[in-house]
């Protein structure tokens, strides 16, 4: 296990291929959140899936990470665990976070949106990835999967607005630690979650 760790580390990318993987994940984004929101024509989307298959090949020969590895979520300078620089979750901006709460700003772009407003499940993924954050946060300490996660969805989210974010340990009971956070349109309340996050047995 250790060596696994040494070798993922070993092979973490340099602050500037870090950098170079964000802006190419954030090109790939900002394709689809075009997508989402343009009305062209058949031939148009023809020439754009043309482009887009040649990125595709480009990237299809380039080796890729091995399937095995174990090491800590979100490590650092690994790009493979953190879902924001995959663009798997809107990029999250941390005002707080390091008491066992954390406080932020979020803006949901075209992409993971329904009509006018936020997809339900982009808020899920959303609320997985802040209140994982505090459950396997330095308070906690350690590694902690999601058991169950709850949302009330209150009012409506809209999209291209920075929605205000807080979460926080609710409760910790031996290997389980209970969060909740909240996602507020200024005064307005727009979902709230509480879930279960649950450490490995150590023996
Ligand atoms: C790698 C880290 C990533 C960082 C954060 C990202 C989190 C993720 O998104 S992980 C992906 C989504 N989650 C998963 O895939 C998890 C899949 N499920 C599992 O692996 C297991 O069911 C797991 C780990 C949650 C719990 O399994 P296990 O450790 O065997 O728990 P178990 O011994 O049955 O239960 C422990 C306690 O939790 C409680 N519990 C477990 N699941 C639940 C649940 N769904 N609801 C309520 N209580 C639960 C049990 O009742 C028990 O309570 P008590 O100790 O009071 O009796």
């Amino acid at each position: 296990m250790m060596e696994r760790i040494h070798a993922m580390v070993a092979s973490a990318p340099t602050a500037l291929e870090r950098r170079a993987y964000r802006n190419a994940v954030d090109a790939a984004v900002r394709i689809l959140d075009r997508l989402a929101v343009i009305e062209p024509d058949a031939d148009t989307l023809r020439k754009c899936e043309r482009a887009l298959t040649q990125v595709e090949d480009a990237l299809r020969s380039l080796p890729t990470l091995p399937e095995d590895v174990e090491a800590p979520a979100h490590a650092p300078g690994n790009p493979r665990f953190n879902p924001a620089e995959r663009g798997l979750v809107p990029a999250f901006a941390i005002d707080a976070g390091d008491t066992g709460q954390l406080v932020g700003r979020v803006q949901f772009s075209p992409r993971f949106g329904g009509t006018a407003s936020v997809h339900g499940g982009a808020l899920s993924l959303f609320f997985d990835d802040a209140l994982g954050m505090v459950a396997n946060g330095s308070v906690t300490g350690g590694v902690a999967r999601t058991a169950f996660l709850r949302i009330d969805y209150r009012s409506l989210a809209p999209l291209d607005v920075e929605l205000h974010c807080r979460v926080w340990i609710e409760a910790v009971d031996g290997r389980k630690r209970f969060i909740r956070g909240e996602l507020c349109h200024g005064d307005r309340l727009v979902a709230e979650a509480e879930g279960l996050w649950v450490a490995p047995r150590t023996r």
